[in-house]
């Protein structure tokens, strides 16, 4: 069932955050609504991961206040799969792909609880939407890239959540894993709101809905146009994108923009 594009999953309101005072985000507003395919871009260390720590709760704002569909994240969060950006180094743990996907199902304080046969269905659901359910008793350094990063989403999905929070889920993937990665997200977002931090422009205008630039401070562009504003904001070194095949581009312009530092 398509969800409507009007509830909103996350509020983000005049928030600073900043690590030993070192600032990071400052007076930052976001509004996330249900349905949204929503892509980060911004340079190395403008923010990103620090904005989606905050959403889920993991990090508290110094000032300013976050909602996740409605509450505090603390409250909410169990309905939020994420994929953090560091997921590709758990390979080499000596788990099948069916024991990295049940472990989605385990809630907070729940780390050494039996598994149900609802749980096996869940993740053996996950795993077949993220057509991975073939490859379950393989282990996870058996995989390809693409194939892991895959098994990594489909325990996010595990936990049937509404909303998937993804942290560069293509960083290592070839090109063809990222198409196959992105055009996966496109489908879940029929009944997932997705929020995904990329370095990648071309997702931008093939596969995304609106653009969240964060370096610092943070503007929403509620449409996936990658404007010479959005190049300027985010990026302070010319661009250069490639695309193989069939897969919609567009060329841009080299630019001289600034950061905002
Ligand atoms: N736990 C931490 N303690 C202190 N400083 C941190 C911590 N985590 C991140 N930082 C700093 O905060 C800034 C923002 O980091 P963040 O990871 O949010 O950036 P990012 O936009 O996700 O970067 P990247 O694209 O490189 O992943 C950086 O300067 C980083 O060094």
């Amino acid at each position: 069932m398509k969800q409507k594009m009007s509830a909103e999953v996350a509020l983000v309101r005049q928030v600073t955050f900043a690590y030993n005072n070192h600032p990071v985000l400052e007076g930052v507003d976001l509004t996330i609504h249900a349905g949204d395919f929503a892509a980060v871009i911004g340079p190395n260390g403008g923010g990103k991961t620090t904005l989606i720590k905050l959403l889920l709760g993991l990090l508290k704002p110094q000032k300013g206040s976050v909602t996740l569909f409605g509450e505090t994240p603390a409250k909410t969060v169990h309905r939020v799969g994420y994929v953090p950006q560091d997921a590709h180094l758990h390979r080499f743990f000596p788990l099948t792909v069916l024991e990295l996907t049940l472990m989605g199902r385990l809630g907070p304080g729940h780390f050494y609880r039996r598994y149900t046969a609802e749980d096996l269905k869940a993740a053996e659901a996950a795993l077949d939407r993220m057509e991975m359910l073939p490859y379950r008793k393989a282990r996870l350094d058996e995989l390809s890239g693409g194939q892991r990063q895959r098994v990594f989403i489909a325990r996010a999905l595990a936990s049937q959540p509404d909303a998937l929070f993804l942290d560069e889920p293509a960083a290592g993937v070839d090109s063809a894993g990222q198409t196959d990665l992105y055009t996966h997200l496109k489908e879940l977002n029929e009944r997932l709101t997705i929020l995904v931090v990329t370095h990648d422009l071309l997702v931008l205008s093939s596969y995304v809905k609106s653009v969240v630039c964060v370096n610092r401070s943070l503007v929403h562009h509620p449409s996936p146009e990658v404007t010479e504003d959005i190049l300027r904001f985010g990026y302070p070194c010319p661009v250069e994108l490639l695309a193989h095949g069939h897969v919609p581009h567009r060329v841009l312009p080299l630019h001289g923009g600034r950061n905002r530092e």
